[in-house]
């Protein structure tokens, strides 16, 4: 199938940083958001990160012009499905939001359309069984921050087509990634694996057995993750850390019960990184 153009709808923390990549690796990118404020803070994020590559000596000026023009930032939902030949979605982890935006897009898109969602736990079968194409829908799982981030977790969907599995594993590809073929299962390998992780972390704080900055810096230390896990539940989120939880509690079971910490984190205001206060103050 002829890929040219992708369309990456919500540019928050993930769309912005998936429509980075695509267009950097030549494919022709809309992103899309219902907030006017989010699409321009994208847009000065991308501009900001690809300089910043330039600098470094990643990427070649030419190549940063080039995907710069590459990008499109919309609020028209039309405009951004009318000509894709794939639609990553990367907006909120509620899944009512996901399936009503992916039942207006089936009715924008032309039929040969891939449609991926970005979640981090939930059901593609299921939210691909509200539109008419279940053969092409899948989730393609990206990273933060999705430039550095090597993998692409691609799940199918029970009714998703070998092509459609092939055609977004070229896509990853495309991107320099790597990529892993997951079953439909909640929260996946990592996002089950992740927030078992951050929750024990968090439960911890709340009970005083150490520090954040302690509980941090065993981790690195003495288990060799090159991040602490309250500094990564910072960097994804608490908000989105939070909806995860509940996915997967309601779905796996009492293992995965949030903890009461992040609840109230969340509940105080404390997003992470992206307000300047979460398990940690950023300036
Ligand atoms: N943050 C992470 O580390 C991470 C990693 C992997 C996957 N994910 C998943 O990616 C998705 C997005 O997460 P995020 O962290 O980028 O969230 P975010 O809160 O940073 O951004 C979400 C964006 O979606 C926009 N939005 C909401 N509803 C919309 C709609 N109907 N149409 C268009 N735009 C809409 C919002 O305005 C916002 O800009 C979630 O499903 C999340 O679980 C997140």
């Amino acid at each position: 199938m002829n890929m040219n153009k992708i369309s990456v709808i919500g540019a928050g923390i993930m769309g912005r940083g998936i429509a980075y990549v695509a267009s950097l690796s030549g494919f022709q990118v809309t992103l899309h958001d219902i907030s006017e404020a989010a699409a321009g803070r994208a847009r000065q994020y991308i501009e900001k990160e690809m300089k910043k590559s330039v600098e470094k000596g990643f990427i070649k000026t030419r190549e940063m012009e080039e995907a710069m023009i590459n990008i499109e930032y919309t609020t028209d939902l039309v405009k951004a499905g009318e000509n894709a030949d794939l639609v990553i979605e990367a907006i909120l982890e509620i899944i009512d939001l996901k399936i009503d935006l992916f039942k207006q897009l089936d009715e924008i898109c032309p039929p040969h359309t891939i449609f991926a969602t970005n979640t981090s736990t939930m059901s593609p079968t299921e939210i691909g069984a509200q539109t008419s194409r279940p053969a092409k829908f899948i989730a393609m799982h990206f990273f933060n921050p999705v430039h550095k981030m090597k993998l692409i977790e691609i799940i199918r969907g029970l009714d998703t087509s070998e092509e459609t599995v092939q055609t977004v594993q070229e896509v990853g590809r495309r991107m320099g990634k790597e990529t892993v073929e997951v079953n439909d299962f909640p929260g996946f390998v990592t996002s089950r694996m992740n927030s078992l992780i951050g929750n024990e972390a968090i439960n911890m704080l709340m009970e005083g057995v150490a520090s954040a900055e302690d509980i941090d810096k065993a981790v690195k230390l003495g288990l060799n993750h090159p991040m602490g896990p309250l500094e990564m539940v910072d960097l994804v989120g608490l908000d989105t850390r939070l909806r995860n939880m509940e996915h997967l509690y309601k779905t796996l079971g009492e293992k995965y019960r949030p903890s009461p910490l992040i609840v109230k984190y969340v509940k105080a205001g404390r997003l992470g990184r992206k307000n300047g206060i979460g398990f940690y103050k950023y300036e």
